[in-house]
């Protein structure tokens, strides 16, 4: 086909290809974007080059450049030479917002994250999963950043979990909280659960940061926890709940029936297990966050995936349950998954 024909199919295009190779640039301008707190800046007041350089200390070139490169791809709005955060970017990104969320870029885009995405990337392909264990080496300090950083992205889901827990009756009382990161999960049990104790399992360093949490949350003598591998530690019995959330996609399936089995012999009769999981559709190619998911897990695990109901389904049965059956946590995109007696 010519140039001339090719270019009259609409659908014909190589601009998502150009902008494909370079999407290292939309990581690149935001991370700069968030690092000088520019979307804080405009919603004060400070809306052009010269004015913005003056309040974030950075060039007034470089500011400019930034800001056109932002507009381009929708985060702010130009009009007469001053710019303007986007309703997205004035919510998500401007540290006052209650939902500020700038930070998660600190582990989403780490330098150590970036690394095994970028470095190689045909290699984790050809091998189908991270050449070495990649971010599940013991006690990786990656989680560190995790716990850190992740909050805003994850405290919808976790409100959401425990809103639903807290419907229970009777509501659960001992809570075991695997790979707990920051605490959160278990935390917002505890909040919704009067006089509901948890247990947290993680790296010693994580765990340490999820008792500071509890700790800030009040919950000083309903945190324990237990610091170590959770394929290691013992994690004790008579759990009404087992926590299980964004931990069984770092591993293949398998491996996430030995943890369902674990934590099915930490039950008390009626206790239940949950997950949180990024769901794709069983083709695999929708909503967008749990589909492309998957592809982080390629990189930085060495058999993670974005499991499908169909196959937490099958981990489930394997483990000694009759099923799964998923609740949506919105407007988080990922779901509560029950793993059912
Ligand atoms: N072998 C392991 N044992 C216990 N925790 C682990 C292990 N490998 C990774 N982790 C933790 O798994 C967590 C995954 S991120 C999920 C954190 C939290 N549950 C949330 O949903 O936001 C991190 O906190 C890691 O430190």
């Amino acid at each position: 086909m010519s140039r001339e024909a090719l270019a009259s199919v609409s659908e014909i295009n190589p601009e998502p290809f150009i902008e494909a190779v370079l999407g290292f640039r939309d990581t690149a301008a935001i991370k700069a974007a968030i690092d000088l707190d520019l979307f804080t800046a405009l919603a004060e007041g400070a809306t052009e080059p010269a004015a913005l350089a003056i309040r974030t200390g950075a060039s007034e070139r470089g500011l400019r450049i930034l800001c056109d490169y932002l507009t381009l791809k929708g985060f702010l709005a130009k009009a007469d030479g001053r710019y303007a955060p986007s309703p997205s970017s004035a919510v998500f990104l401007d540290r006052r917002s209650p939902a500020y969320m700038g930070g998660v870029a600190d582990f989403l885009a780490a330098p150590e994250m970036m690394a095994l995405f970028l470095d190689d990337p045909v290699s984790y392909v050809r091998h189908g999963g991270s050449l070495g264990l990649a971010n599940m080496a013991p006690e990786n300090p990656i989680w560190i950043k995790f716990a850190k950083a992740m909050v805003p992205l994850v405290l919808g889901s976790a409100q959401g979990v425990a809103a639903e827990v807290a419907t229970w009756s009777p509501p659960p009382r001992r809570v075991l909280d695997i790979a707990a990161g920051h605490g959160f999960f278990g935390i917002s049990v505890a909040k919704a659960v009067p006089g509901a104790a948890i247990v947290a399992v993680d790296w010693p360093d994580v765990v340490a940061l999820a008792a500071e949490n509890a700790k800030a949350a009040g919950l000083d003598g309903r945190y324990a926890t237990l610091p170590g591998s959770a394929f290691d530690v013992d994690w004790g019995r008579d759990f009404d709940l087992v926590l299980l959330p964004n931990f069984l996609h770092h591993f293949d399936h398998d491996t996430c029936v030995s943890l369902l089995e674990k934590a099915r012999a930490s039950l008390a009769p009626g206790g239940r297990v949950i997950a949180v999981e990024q769901v794709p559709d069983a083709e695999r190619i929708s909503p967008p966050w749990p589909a492309g998911f998957a592809l982080i897990m390629l990189a930085t695990t060495q058999r993670g995936d974005a499991y499908t109901e169909a196959e937490l389904g099958d981990m489930a049965r394997d483990a000694g349950f009759s099923g799964v059956a998923l609740t949506a946590l919105p407007p988080s995109p990922a779901s509560l998954v029950l793993f059912e007696a």
